[in-house]
């Protein structure tokens, strides 16, 4: 598949990401000479952070070009997602060059306020596919226009990991960006009054609402709120305060030139000598972070990677099994640069859990009384991993003896074996707290994999001890 990002600053540059290392490959046209230069940044970001959020490999990453003509850039394009700054003449113009040169593809506008009909007004046929900085981590886009070209954009935005939101009327600025302004202008207030400075916002977001906001949203935590009558009497409760003289949200504080200094001043003042990119690096990490957190208990956007991580392709079986394959969080990695070495043994945890439902001791089983104890692990750290870094481990079974498993994990990194990791298992009646044979189904399996595995090579470097020469 092919997409055409035409416009390749802040939000051209997110999308360009999210359609590589989803396997696109992508077209890019700006006339901006440093465009090439940006992308590559964002695009370093994106490596670094979008893999960390599946235990699966994305796809191959696609191939990035750079294109003097818009006409080559769309010619050919499966999508084409226009991201030039925000002027209704500009995208017009834009608009007509791509209508002339994009043949079949879908056409989406990043646009955060303009509504299909405006950009449509002389005779394109886009629809709104409106984003949220940085498009690489964020799933939510909201899709404005044609109800059947929507159809077909959400599913393809769904093959890359994106939450479709059909906006189902056209107003100015959506949904989401309705609400944004809203707040944006009560705050620019709260620093133009001298009530509070541009820091003393952000506490008041990122240290209260702004944490229930990323898993609840407005209304659920409203509900929650309002205790165990819930919204009834939420809204009965606070209602009367909307009456009150709390915002001012409808009058504009006029952006004078003092407006302007002060609030760039103090914002200034509060990033310190942080640069964009490291701000970018750091809010990417934290992103990483909540999301992994929302996937585990499969909430808000955690649902979406967990969904999106489901249709990406097994892995492969070569001779061994591949027992484990995912990529490296940045949040693993310590102040060596590198992956810190209590995470190899989370990996080799993660392969042998892996085994064991190979052999059907799954979580039915254990349910059912029986499972493994790990009594015995050898680790050797052999190569270096990075954030970012695709891992797959191959499990070969080195001995088999009634309750007695030895299994050998090899961590697979992209400059071969990264580290190996030795285990012996034992067979547990989990309610005695003693050691037993595996029952009949288990035991055949286990069988099936040593025969096939104990003419093997034996793995280099098993059964080492520590200091070994
Ligand atoms: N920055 C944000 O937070 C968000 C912006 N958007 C929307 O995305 C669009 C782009 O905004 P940003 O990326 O922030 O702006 P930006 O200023 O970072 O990037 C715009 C890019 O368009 C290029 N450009 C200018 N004229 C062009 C032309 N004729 N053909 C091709 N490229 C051209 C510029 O060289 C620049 O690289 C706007 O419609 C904006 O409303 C949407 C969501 C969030
Ligand atoms: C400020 N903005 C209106 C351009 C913001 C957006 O459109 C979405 C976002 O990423 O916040």
């Amino acid at each position: 598949m092919r997409a055409a990002i035409v416009g390749g600053g802040v939000i051209g540059g997110g999308w360009a990401a999210r359609f590589l290392l989803n396997g696109w490959d992508v077209a890019v046209f700006d006339p901006d000479p440093e465009a090439e230069r940006k992308i590559g940044e964002v695009l370093a970001n994106a490596r670094r952070s979008l893999p960390s959020l599946y235990d699966r490999a994305l796809p191959a990453e696609g191939q990035l070009t750079f294109h003097a003509d818009l006409a080559d850039a769309v010619s050919g394009a499966d999508w084409v997602q226009e991201s030039v700054p925000e002027r209704l003449d500009l995208k017009h113009k834009v608009h007509a060059a791509i209508s002339e040169n994009a043949g079949g593809a879908i056409v989406g506008s990043s646009t955060s306020g303009f509504k299909p009909s405006e950009l449509n007004s002389e005779g394109a046929n886009v629809i709104v596919a409106h984003p949220f900085n940085p498009v690489y981590l964020l799933p939510l886009i909201e899709l404005v226009g044609d109800a059947a070209t929507i159809s077909r954009a959400s599913d393809i935005l769904r093959g890359v990991g994106l939450f479709p939101l059909h906006v189902r009327k056209e107003i100015d600025a959506h949904i989401a960006d309705r609400f944004l302004e809203a707040v944006w202008r009560e705050a620019l207030w709260l620093v133009s009054d001298g009530i509070a400075t541009t820091e003393e916002v952000d506490e008041a977001i990122r240290m209260g609402f702004g944490l229930r906001w990323a898993q609840m949203g407005l209304f659920e935590t409203y509900r929650v709120a309002g205790g165990e009558a819930g919204m009834k009497h939420f809204m009965a409760q606070f209602g009367p305060a909307l009456e009150w003289p709390w915002t001012k949200l409808m009058d504009v504080p006029e952006f004078t030139p003092e407006l302007v200094d002060l609030i760039a001043g103090q914002s200034d003042a509060q990033s310190g000598d942080r640069t964009i990119r490291e701000l970018e690096r750091e809010r990417d990490d934290n992103l990483v972070g909540i999301l992994r957190a929302l996937r585990k208990n499969g909430k808000a956007a955690g649902a979406v990677i967990a969904a999106h991580e489901a249709g990406l392709p097994e892995p492969e079986p070569g001779d061994l099994p591949i027992t484990v394959e995912r990529s490296i969080p940045q949040s693993w990695t310590d102040y060596n640069g590198h992956m810190n070495e209590t995470h190899y043994l989370e990996v080799g945890a993660q392969a042998s859990d892996r085994f064991m439902e190979l052999i059907g001791a799954d979580a039915d089983y254990i349910a059912g009384g029986l499972s493994y104890f790990t009594v015995e692990t050898h680790i050797r750290h052999l190569g270096e991993l990075d954030a970012g870094d695709a891992v797959s481990v191959t499990t070969q079974v080195t001995g088999a003896e009634g309750k007695k498993l030895h299994l050998f994990h090899s961590i697979h990194g992209p400059n071969g074996i990264a580290a190996t990791v030795e285990t012996l298992l034992l067979h547990m009646d989990l309610e005695a707290r003693r050691s037993v044979a595996p029952d009949g189904a288990v035991a055949n399996h286990i069988e099936n994999y040593w025969q096939a595995h104990r003419d093997m090579p034996r793995p280099q470097g098993a059964g080492r001890f520590v200091g070994e020469r």
